[in-house]
């Protein structure tokens, strides 16, 4: 192959970015870049769909951007043209743009050289290329630590010598992250197809493509080198992450059932961080929802997934969510920003340590699961994974019933997850990349009984808590009063907010109280490890009030077969001054509940956070 064959003269994509800048209309887009496309050959195409996304390589790398500041950015320039730092800084002041600095710059270096004949033969440059630019700002992007500040200012100065004017002002433009040319990657998608396919019949099949391998470059580069063959047969491939399938949403249970056609899988929705698991031997890679590289910021997930992922190769899909070693329980999804602080993440993953709850499997040894049925990847799933307290597969029932969902939703909820996800079972359940669609369907509340006020519940049973707790009681039951036939219901289990102190005078505070069997006044459905006479009053406060399926209080009166409950309870202090009778009444809870319903506003129904 020849030389020009293999590389492309950098002033074609500068011609192209010239044609951008007067073109407003899509369909004229296209066309400018079905153009540039037809010229630049294969083992470029990756490196010109990059320049055009405005980037060096795809986000999930994880690389590091340019990062070029003003003051280096004039340093490069006044070297480049052999302008004083002064000279440079005032005509950016004046025309206000790097970009159109270096170019007037530039020009009037060139204007001066023409003069002297001689001299310009001299300073003949050669063309630049594309792979000669993208190289060089590689270089610049990837010089890191001690000495690289004067290393970049010295090979953009090199690399704007180079360049005409015109190139210079584009190449200042990105590296300052200000050539942004307008182009989605649906219109990157539109050209390949016409240019590889004479048409638009190929755009789904790339779109696929780029679905299941999230880097466009790489997707343009088979395309261009392997042909349209090659880009039928992309399957996953471990490293490069998959675009997550997501789902549709709707608040009615037997609508809901009747979008997937009957019977479906229904599985808590986590409220966590969605987690893309890559296994290639003993490394492991960690994806965010949007692709980003999270792997640093979950040391103990690697660990797991190292230790309970069967499969050599294998790409799964799970939530991680961050819990209470001491008492097992859920927290909601704020927890887990301490996992976004860099220096201290041993710190974080010791006190905030984190579940991980397994719901899809993509790729396993060669074999693309993204095109098989939603049983099947699940069953496979569980196969290849070893489950255990903390890694495991999301908790799920399979229902065609809607009275069946909506408890299990209750109890989703009065866990800490936001709702369920139900998911279709049939023949057409195949997990569709990158797309929203209905073949999940999200169901979250339309309203939420937000807390405000404390209440006061009666102790009525306690469970042993878990590791540093191992031994001592980490949870108690709480119940309300009912004066109507003087007994005490269940209200939710609280674990948090006990200091350490609170925790330690627990055992002999209860003591008097411990029973073997469930105490007569109290109305449960739930088995504490031991029961307590109703005596203690505790106050409590949580997020919201919620309806739970395990609890009793109110029992039916909101909604049939739920009591009242509270979300995220805490412990606020001892009310040693009240009589349990004294506690807060099952029917004051009713009225709260409906006083405090408030609802979920459109803006926060669409992000999903109900903070
Ligand atoms: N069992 C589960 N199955 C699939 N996704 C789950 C599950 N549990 C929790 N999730 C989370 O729910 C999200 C799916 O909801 P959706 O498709 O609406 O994406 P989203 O727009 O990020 O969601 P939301 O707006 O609800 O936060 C996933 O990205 C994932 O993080």
């Amino acid at each position: 192959m020849s030389q020009v064959q293999r590389d492309m003269p950098f002033s074609v994509i500068v011609d192209f970015f010239k044609k951008l800048e007067t073109t407003t209309a899509r369909t004229q887009l296209t066309a400018i870049l079905v153009n540039l496309f037809k010229q630049t050959p294969p083992d470029v195409i990756d490196k010109v769909v990059y320049l055009i996304q405005a980037r060096l390589w795809p986000d999930w790398k994880g690389l590091p951007e340019l990062g070029i500041a003003e003051k280096l950015l004039i340093k490069a320039i006044s070297l480049s043209t052999h302008s004083s730092d002064k000279v440079v800084e005032e005509i950016l002041k004046s025309k206000g743009d790097a970009g159109l600095t270096v170019e007037a710059l530039k020009t009037r270096l060139l204007e001066k050289s023409k003069g002297a004949t001689l001299f310009s033969f001299v300073e003949k440059k050669q063309e630049l290329t594309v792979n000669k630019v993208y190289e060089v700002l590689t270089r610049i992007a990837l010089a890191q630590g001690e000495g690289s500040k004067d290393l970049k200012i010295r090979l953009l100065a090199g690399l704007l010598s180079d360049a005409t004017p015109e190139e210079a002002k584009y190449i200042v433009r990105f590296v300052e992250g200000k050539l942004r040319l307008g182009i989605g990657d649906a219109t990157i998608m539109d050209a390949l197809s016409i240019v590889f396919a004479g048409g638009a019949h190929l755009r789904p099949v790339i779109e696929r493509a780029y679905n299941l391998r999230a880097d466009l470059g790489e997707v343009a580069k088979i395309l261009a080198s392997q042909g349209v063959e090659a880009i039928k047969q992309i399957t996953p491939m471990v490293g490069i992450p998959i675009r997550p399938m997501l789902a549709e949403r709707l608040s009615d249970a037997k609508e809901i059932l009747e979008k997937v056609e009957g019977e479906a899988f229904v599985e808590y929705k986590y409220d966590g961080e969605r987690a893309q698991i890559h296994k290639d031997g003993n490394k492991i890679i960690i994806y965010s929802r949007r692709l980003e590289n999270i792997t640093h910021q979950y040391p103990d997930v690697v660990e797991m997934a190292l230790k309970n992922m069967k499969a050599d190769k294998a790409i799964v899909e799970g939530e991680i969510v961050a819990y209470d070693p001491s008492t097992g329980e859920l927290k909601p999804f704020q927890e887990l920003m301490h996992r976004k602080r860099k220096y201290d993440i041993h710190v974080a993953v010791k006190e905030n340590p984190v579940k991980v709850f397994l719901f899809d499997l993509l790729y396993e040894n060669g074999v693309d699961y993204t095109v098989k049925k939603l049983i099947e990847r699940r069953k496979r799933l569980e196969e290849i994974v070893n489950q255990t307290e903390e890694f495991r597969v999301a908790e799920y029932i399979r229902t065609s019933d809607p009275g069946e969902l909506e408890k299990f939703f209750l109890q989703a909820i009065s866990e800490g997850a936001e709702g369920v996800m139900v998911k279709a079972l049939h023949e057409g359940s195949i997990y569709q990349a990158g797309t929203r669609g209905w073949l999940w369907i999200k169901f979250k509340r339309d309203y939420r009984s937000e807390m405000v006020d404390t209440v006061d519940l009666v102790v009525v049973g306690a469970f042993y808590g878990r590791g540093r707790r191992g031994g001592k009681f980490g949870t108690l039951l709480m119940a309300s009063y009912n004066p109507e036939n003087d007994t005490f219901e269940t209200v939710c289990k609280v674990g948090s907010g006990f200091t350490d102190e609170d925790l330690d005078r627990i055992p002999e505070m209860l003591k008097p109280f411990i029973r073997d069997r469930k105490p007569l006044r109290v109305i449960a459905e739930m088995e504490p490890d031991v029961w307590v006479e109703p005596a203690l009053v505790a106050e409590i406060i949580g997020a919201e009030l919620t309806l739970s399926p395990v609890h009793t209080c109110a029992y039916g009166k909101i909604k049939p077969e739920a009591g009242v409950s509270i979300r995220f309870p805490r412990f606020i202090r001892w009310r040693d001054d009240k009589k349990p009778e004294d506690a807060t009444t099952s029917d004051e809870l009713v009225e709260m509940y409906r006083l405090q319903l408030r609802r979920i506003s459109e803006k926060t129904a669409q992000t999903g956070e109900e903070a």
